[in-house]
């Protein structure tokens, strides 16, 4: 097996992103829950896009476990490597994602890496290295307040220099905006000169796919779903490609477990809230009372048998604060546990049609549960596909990403599932 595109995604939710884009564009594309073992049936592919999570350990160990992916994608044969992040640049100073690319550039002997969030179809782009939200540049976005790794900085060169060992450049959309040849030498010019990768600008679709030609011809790069986009436009060159599948909905209850805490998840649980039960834990019962878990689950029973029930750690940014102050900076990494365990309580409870909101969220959920690898299915929403699991007990899944999707996002879901809100 040769792949097109051997994808390592810092997330879930992001992993399924990419997926999604790709699928559309035409690649068939499986989505592995970390290094598959070997004797996961892949079928025929053009790309794989292994999720791994990695966006907020250590970047000793973000480094280690992509470099894992790394080897299993080359073992496959990928022509060429994209590494995955946030259109929202997620990260710390500490890193990982100049880490990361850093040592996947070395070990492939890229001479430079292209690196893009924009992902202009969710309102993500990126001019003279300045990374918007919408109309609102990064640092005044609601990604400023994010639990794990708020944003203060727009300035993509900046904050990727500050988590880079080399030089970072910018390739600015006066040369994006002239096509794939230009870009191409500019990234020369950059990399004769020294350094090692670069924000690329970009603001529309013929941006991304002049990027993903020029990326294409290098070992790697690094970006979003819209560099995925132009990636595959690249690869698949003239060729129609193929469509995503429809499946059968499965039977089984159906359970939403919301632990993003953006604005848009907020919103779109306070929207589903006259239609379902919506269960609004107690963080602070849910984290210290050996009980309360148990508790939760026993108020669903009868609920699920009647619809789609929707548990919630969800919270506003002041609440968020609170509790990191009240339970100390690791209060994110427990409550992933804390939904993982409900979410595989729900499982024991017959649902097969689950829901899962927040990219760390959705990792820890869908790791609780064992799964191995899913298919791509229909797109629900710009950025969340629906998803089936391979191997095991089948089940369907939408795991979406907390800053995507709009108020309605939720009952599009459970339709995509074949279950009326
Ligand atoms: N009420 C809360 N207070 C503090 N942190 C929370 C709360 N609810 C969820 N979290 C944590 O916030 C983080 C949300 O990250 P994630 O799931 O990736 O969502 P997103 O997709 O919005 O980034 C997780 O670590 C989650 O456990
Ligand atoms: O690129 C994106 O914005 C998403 O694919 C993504 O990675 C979002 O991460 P979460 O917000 O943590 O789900």
């Amino acid at each position: 097996m040769s792949l097109m595109l051997g994808c390592i995604a810092d997330d879930y939710t992001g992993a399924s992103d990419l997926a999604n884009t790709l699928t559309r564009q035409g690649l068939r594309t499986i989505q592995t829950i970390g290094v598959p073992d070997a004797g996961l049936a892949l079928g025929t592919v053009d790309a794989v896009v292994v999720a791994l999570k990695t966006r907020s350990i250590s970047s000793a160990d973000a480094v280690a476990r992509s470099l894992a992916a790394l080897g299993w994608l080359r073992g496959k044969g990928a022509r060429h490597i994209m590494f995955k992040i946030c259109s929202t640049f997620d990260s710390t100073d500490a890193g990982n994602i100049g880490p990361v690319t850093e040592a996947l550039a070395a070990a492939l002997d890229a001479p430079v890496v292209p690196v893009t969030p924009a992902f202009p179809e969710t309102g993500r782009t990126v001019f003279q290295g300045h990374l918007f939200v919408g109309s609102r540049p990064l640092h005044e976005s609601p990604l400023k307040d994010h639990p794990l790794n708020p944003m203060h900085d727009s300035d993509l060169v900046r904050v990727l220099a500050r988590q880079s060992r080399h030089g970072v450049g910018l390739v600015a959309h006066d040369v994006v905006s002239q096509g794939a040849a230009a870009i191409a030498a500019r990234l020369a010019a950059l990399a004769a000169s020294g350094m090692r990768s670069a924000i690329v600008d970009a603001i529309s679709e013929p941006d991304l796919i002049a990027l993903g030609a020029a990326a294409l011809r290098l070992p790697l790069s690094t970006g979003a779903s819209g560099l995925g986009l132009g990636l595959a436009r690249a690869a698949r060159g003239e060729s129609a490609g193929t469509a995503p599948p429809v499946w059968e909905a499965p039977g089984g209850p159906a359970a939403i477990i919301a632990g993003s805490c953006a604005a848009a998840t907020l919103e779109q649980i306070a929207a589903v809230e006259p239609d379902l039960p919506v269960h609004r834990l107690d963080i602070d019962r849910l984290l210290n009372d050996p009980v309360y878990a148990d508790a939760a689950l026993a108020s669903t029973e009868a609920q699920l048998s009647q619809g789609p029930v929707l548990l919630a750690s969800s919270a506003t940014p002041d609440v968020v604060a609170q509790l990191k102050a009240a339970h100390g900076d690791d209060v994110g990494a427990r409550i992933e546990a804390a939904l993982a365990r409900l979410a595989a309580g729900l499982v024991e409870r017959g649902v097969r049609r689950l829901i899962v909101a927040g990219g760390e969220t959705s990792g820890a959920v869908i790791d609780r549960l064992g799964v191995a690898a899913l298919e791509i299915g229909p797109e629900i929403a710009p950025g969340v596909p629906l998803l089936r699991s391979i191997g095991g007990a089948p089940m369907l899944f939408a795991l979406k990403s907390g800053n995507f999707g709009g108020a309605d996002f939720f009952r599009r879901a459970l339709a995509a599932m074949g279950v009326a809100a």
